[in-house]
Order: structure tokens, then sequence, then C-alpha cells
């Protein structure tokens, strides 16, 4: 269809050609001339317009579909490496950028890139059949028409460059920008903002930034224009200086009245072309820097990968999780966050981890679901090193509530059910698991109970407290059969009550599951068959809550503080 689309017009200038020849030779003679001649041409100028006209309607439907296509095709490849490369990427300011600007660029850059791409086809084809149908009969008019389009050509491409080198150095600037931007329009600052009346604030900080880019962009776009405006001129004196020859030619019957159309409007229509040609050609250059960012996301190399030929995870845990000397700096920092971690988890066990913020607790959940790998010693799951198993076998084997939960705008039942989505769980097993972390209460009064949608992003979507959300995160993670169970603060927002509830029940359902609680609330860690303190990195401390306060050490302190702010005695 571009093929086509390109051409056909140049077969309706050259039957324009012919049809104004034609008439003009019957108006020269004498006698009545033959009009079934003309009335064939005629009939194949609009047989011509009108094919011209269906493939116009069809390649608007055609390119409408690829857009979608191509769009769903670049997020697909998006979506399908996002969901597999290493968690360093998100927490890696560096890897973030480039990151996120793919994710956020490809919902629109591919489809421009199509559209410049076939406007670029059909100019250069159009341009070819314009040049040999001009060639055909005047050779000095085509050089003519290349060479007065060139100057425009280079400073065309010249400034895309330009635009395309500041745009790289404004990128950074831009994403700040867009961050300022986000901050103004999303919810979760929605309350501060209004609070703290930040909104000029980082308004401010916004316009600043696009203003300075603004400033830049508009001494290139005026350099860009007055360039543009010469050689634009020049074409016009060229065209001017054109129109007075070939007229003077035709005169002086050199030349036919349709030839002399044939040119001009050749000469004309082949400057539209070559300047749309131009223009996609600078819009493809522009998204360039697109595509580069795209192919360096995809080819982003993962550090954590399956071994060629993964041993089997042993299930269910017989011997226990063992973490031998492990050792562990975040990439692209080298202060180390835990140092030497030797411990032994037994089957069924229940261990506690404490320690202040930045101990390096959550850390070492990371490293336990494989998300990150030991820069040394290692970890053992009956006896297995974790890096020779395939890491989805044994996440499927780990169930965990994170600080920062997930909160899936979806029904009740859906948000519980993806804790173990692919083994289709029953109604009665939602409800179980609902019940043991005291959530049902509060979906029986929601209007559509279990099929009620949380969250406030889309219609009739129920807000919760961060609590109940919480608890619905505990209960996805009790849903999932896992051999290995951990919650990182998995009750910081419950109240009192709640949260000797759902402990009682953690207690209850994890009497035959290796279990690991990490809790800044002492009282909560009583319960755990054994407490770990880990300080700066290190374990400084292991054994039960008796033998800790007995021992007088940090937990003993840290217990006694709380007892005292918490009065808990
Ligand atoms: N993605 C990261 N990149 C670099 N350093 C990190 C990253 N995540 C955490 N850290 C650092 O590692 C250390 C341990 O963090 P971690 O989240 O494991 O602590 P934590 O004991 O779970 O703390 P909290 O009780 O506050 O949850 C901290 O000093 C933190 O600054």
């Amino acid at each position: 269809m571009v093929v086509l689309q390109g051409l056909l017009p140049l077969l309706a200038l050259y039957l324009s050609k012919l049809i104004i020849d034609q008439v003009v030779l019957s108006l020269q003679s004498s006698q009545v001339g033959n009009f079934y001649p003309v009335f064939i041409l005629i009939c194949l100028a609009s047989f011509v317009s009108f094919v011209n006209s269906i493939l116009l309607a069809s390649s608007h439907y055609l390119n409408e579909l690829h857009q979608q296509k191509i769009v769903d095709y670049v997020q697909n490849k998006i979506h399908d490496k996002s969901i597999t490369v290493d968690l360093q990427y998100y927490e890696n300011p560096q890897y973030y950028d480039i990151l996120h600007l793919t994710q956020q660029e490809a919902p629109y850059r591919p489809g421009i890139i199509f559209t410049s791409l076939i406007t670029l086809l059909q100019s250069n084809l159009s341009l070819i059949g314009l040049s040999s149908l001009l060639l055909l009969v005047n050779w000095q008019i085509t050089l003519l028409l290349v060479g007065v389009s060139l100057p425009l050509l280079i400073i065309r491409l010249k400034f895309a460059q330009k635009l395309y080198q500041k745009w790289k150095k404004w990128l950074p600037q831009e994403r700040i920008a867009v961050y300022f931007h986000s901050i103004l329009i999303e919810e979760n600052y929605a309350k501060e903002l209004r609070l703290f009346n930040l909104g000029r604030y980082f308004k401010q900080k916004y316009q600043g930034i696009r203003q300075d880019i603004f400033q830049q962009k508009r001494r290139i776009l005026l350099q860009r224009s007055l360039a543009e405006s010469m050689s634009q001129s020049l074409i016009t004196i060229l065209l001017f200086v054109l129109l007075t020859y070939l007229v003077y030619q035709t005169y002086n019957n050199q030349l036919t009245v349709g030839s002399l159309v044939l040119y001009y409007q050749a000469f004309q229509r082949g400057q539209q072309v070559l300047q749309d040609a131009v223009r996609s050609l600078g819009t493809l250059y522009e998204n360039s820097l697109f595509l580069e960012q795209f192919y360096d996301f995809l080819n982003l190399p993962n550090r954590v990968i399956n071994p060629p030929n993964p041993q089997v995870l042993p299930i269910p845990l017989q011997r226990g999780i063992t973490l031998e000397n492990v050792q562990f700096h975040y990439p692209h920092s080298s202060r180390p966050v835990l140092e030497n971690v030797s411990l032994q988890i037994k089957p069924g066990e229940t261990i506690a981890l404490v320690g202040e913020n930045g101990a390096g607790k959550t850390t070492l959940v990371k490293l336990l679901c494989r998300l990150y790998d030991p820069k040394g010693g290692r970890i053992l799951w009956d006896g297995v090193d974790l890096r020779a198993v395939n890491y989805w076998d044994l996440r499927q084997q780990i169930s965990v509530v994170f600080q920062d939960f997930g909160r899936y705008h979806l029904t009740v039942r859906e948000n519980i059910q993806l804790g173990n989505w692919d083994s289709l769980p029953s109604e009665g097993e939602i409800e179980q698991v609902a019940q043991a972390t005291g959530i049902e209460e509060a979906i029986a009064q929601l209007p559509q109970k279990y099929d009620t949608i949380l969250g406030t992003q889309f219609a009739e979507g129920n807000e919760l407290s961060v609590g109940e959300w919480q608890k619905i995160a505990i209960a996805r993670c009790f849903l999932r059969p896992a051999s290995l169970l951990i919650l990182d603060e998995p009750t910081s927002a419950l109240d009192p009550q709640a949260e000797a509830e759902v402990l009682q029940q953690f207690h209850h359902l994890t009497q035959n599951t290796t279990a690991l609680l990490i809790s800044h609330r002492l009282s909560t860690v009583k319960l755990a068959d054994r407490i770990v303190v880990l300080e700066g990195g290190r374990i400084s401390e292991i054994g039960t809550h008796d033998q800790l306060i007995a021992h007088n050490g940090t937990y003993a302190r840290l217990f006694h503080t709380q007892a005292q702010l918490y009065n808990l005695g």
C-alpha cells in the first residue's frame, strides 16, 4: 500500500499532462477533434484517484491497528523483562533512570517511529518516482529539484542532530520535572501536599526546570527557523525563475502546455515530499534515543540467574536452612550490610529476627528469597546451595509479607487468591485465611463482600485502613502452602488486640512450618522458638526470650526499654 500510495499520485500527474496536451491539441487543430481518447484518459485519471482514496482509507484503518499491535508488542517485551529483571535495578538510581524511562515512553514512542518510517518510505518512493518522471523528459529540471532541496535537507538533519544531543542532555532534568509532576498529581502525596501547602513549592520547582529547558529549546528552534526561512526563500526564488523559464519555453512552442503543468506541479510536489521526508528523518533521529534506551533495557544483564542444570529443591524441608558466613553489600555500594552471618534454622522452627533500623533484617530476607545472592558465604536449603536451584522453585516454597506489601486494586477475593493463584484456591480456603487474620468481619461490612473492589482507583472501589490492608496481605501469605513463612513487620499497623489475634493464628499455622518473624515489637517476638539479634549486619545474640533476658545484653536492654515505654511489665 505504501508503494502504491507513493506512486499513484505520479501516475495521476502524468495523466493530467496527457489530458491537457490532448485538449490543447484539439483546440489548436481547426477540425472538430476526437473526444474519445481524452475521455479514456479522464476515466483513467478518475480511476487512479478512486483507487488512491480507497488506499488512503484502508491505510488509515491498517495504521491504527498496527499502532496498537506495535505498542502491545513493545509493552509485552517490557513486561517480560520487567518481571524477570534483577531487583537491584529497581533499587538503584542509576538503573532506575533507564528502567523508568523505557516504561514511561513505551506506550507512544513506537507509534511515532512506525508512522515516521512509513512516511519516510512513502516520501522516498514518491521522490524516486518524481525524479524518474522528470528525468524522462528533462534532466536539468531534475537536477534543480534535488539541488534546491539539499540545503533544506542539510539544515533539518543538522538541527535534528543538535536537538537530539540537547534532548539527551535535558533528559535527567526532564526526569526530575516528571518526578515533581507526579508529586503534584499523585494520591500518595495528596495529604501532605495540602497540609504543608507544598503545591506552590513543587510547582515552582517544576516550572523552573521546564522554563530552563524552554529557553534553551527556543534558542535552537529560532536558529532552525531562520535557517529554514532562508532556504525556503531560495526555493521560492528558484520556483519563480523556473516558472518564468517554463512559460517562456511554452510560449516559444518548445514545451507543451501539459509538460509545463507536469514540470511545475512535479517540482512543487517534489518540494513537499522532500520536506515530509526530512521531517520524518528528524523525528526518527529524535526517537532513536528511545530505541537506544529500549534495547539497553532489554539487554540488562541479570546477576541472579538460574544454573544450567538446577538441582531439585528438597520438599518438604527436612534438615533446615543454613546460613554459612553470609556476607553482603548492595551493588554499587561497598558498605557491608551483612557480615559473617551464620545461622541454622531447623525445620518447623520459628525464628524471630530483631535489631535496630538498618541492621540488615530485610536484606537477609531478600537473600533467603534469592532476590540477591550473597557476596560471600552461602545459604543452604537442606544442604543444597540456593544458587544451585531454580529460583522460581525456591520462591514457590516461600511465602512473605514484606514491609511494603502490595495493595492490589482488585476484589478482596483476588487480593487473597494472589498468594496461590495458579492452584485456584477454593472459597473455603480463602475464607479460612481471612478468618485467621481477623479480616472477615471487615469483609462482611463491604457492599459486595469478597467481590468488593479495594482501593480508590476504580469505580465502586472501597478503601481500607492501613491495618486492614495489612491483614489482607497476611491472609494472602497464609494461603500459600509454603515451606518457609516470612513476616517482615507483619503487625506494624495492627491494633494490640488484632496483633495478638494474628500472632496467635500465626503460631497455630506455623506449628509445622519453618517461619521467620521480623518485628520491632518485642512483645510479638516472645512467641518465637529462638530470637536472633542483628546488630550492624552481624548476629550478636541468639537464644530464647528467657535466655536472652538472663544474658542481659542488647535484647534485654531493648525489651526493658519497650516494657517501660508500653508498661508491659
Ligand atoms: N537497595 C539498597 N541499596 C543500597 N543500600 C541499601 C538498599 N536497601 C537497604 N540498604 C541499606 O542496607 C542497610 C540494611 O537495610 P535493611 O532494610 O536490611 O535494614 P532493616 O534491618 O530491615 O531496617 P528496618 O528495621 O528499618 O526495616 C541499611 O543501612 C540500608 O541503608
